[in-house]
């Protein structure tokens, strides 16, 4: 299995966002701390997230960053990616562990300790813990846990712990001392006006 990169940049497929621009950008300065998540709006189709993934595997590769598909796991495998990410309206994470192998990173999404260690028994390789903070990115989320919520997780599992939710560079030293591994973000790389230099920040506090 890959070693795991902290910065997880979530692809933003909203109208009007340039994912592959944001990705051109940040690999150069994230290089292996980076890992790409390939995340579709719903009403995609299969086919738009399969070009998608290829494009993105593609620029991937010759930094050697670690790019996931966020729920098609069936898209994962064909698109040539190192794993997948589900939730709870995803795959169960041990169908998600069958369908991907045993070698595969499968991340799953988790807000609390009880779900987590479940997560991490069926066979999640890391965690996406959130939201921690507000997020104009997903509706109809939970409340989000903060800093404590993540800690509660961290504390209570033995893999990779990856805030996500409203993360900016400001809230990164936070969530490592919370214990986060590292962090998965969508609109602070997205709408950046220089994605490269948020980045650059991003990794400072992740580094510490
Ligand atoms: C790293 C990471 N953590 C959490 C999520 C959220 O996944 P999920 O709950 O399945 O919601 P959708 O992203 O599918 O809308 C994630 N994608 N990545
Ligand atoms: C997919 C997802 N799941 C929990 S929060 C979130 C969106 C995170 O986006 P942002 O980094 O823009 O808050
Ligand atoms: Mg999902």
């Amino acid at each position: 299995m890959p070693s795991l990169g902290r910065l997880h940049l979530i692809t933003d497929t909203r109208p009007g966002r340039d994912p592959l621009a944001v990705l051109r950008a940040v690999l150069p300065v994230a290089r292996t701390e980076l890992v790409v998540q390939v995340r579709v709006e719903d009403t995609a189709t299969d086919r738009e997230a399969y070009d998608l993934a290829r494009r993105v595997v593609g620029l991937c590769a010759p930094y050697g960053v670690t790019c996931l598909v966020n729920d098609r796991l069936h898209v994962a495998l064909a698109a040539g990616a190192a794993g997948g990410h589900v939730g709870a309206d995803d795959l169960p994470v041990d169908a998600a562990r069958r369908v991907l192998g045993p070698d595969s990173v499968l991340g799953a999404t988790a807000r609390e300790p009880v779900s987590a260690v479940a997560a991490v028994n069926a066979g999640a390789s890391y965690l996406g813990v959130g939201p921690c903070h507000a997020t104009t990115t997903k509706d109809g989320l939970p409340p989000a846990i903060g800093a404590a919520g993540v800690r509660a997780v961290v504390e209570a599992v033995n893999v990779p712990v990856i805030a996500i939710g409203g993360v900016t560079a400001e809230g990164v030293p936070a969530l490592r001392a919370a214990g986060a591994y590292g962090v998965a973000l969508v609109g602070a790389l997205s709408g950046a006006a220089d994605p490269a230099c948020v980045a650059a920040e991003l990794l400072r506090g992740l580094s510490c």
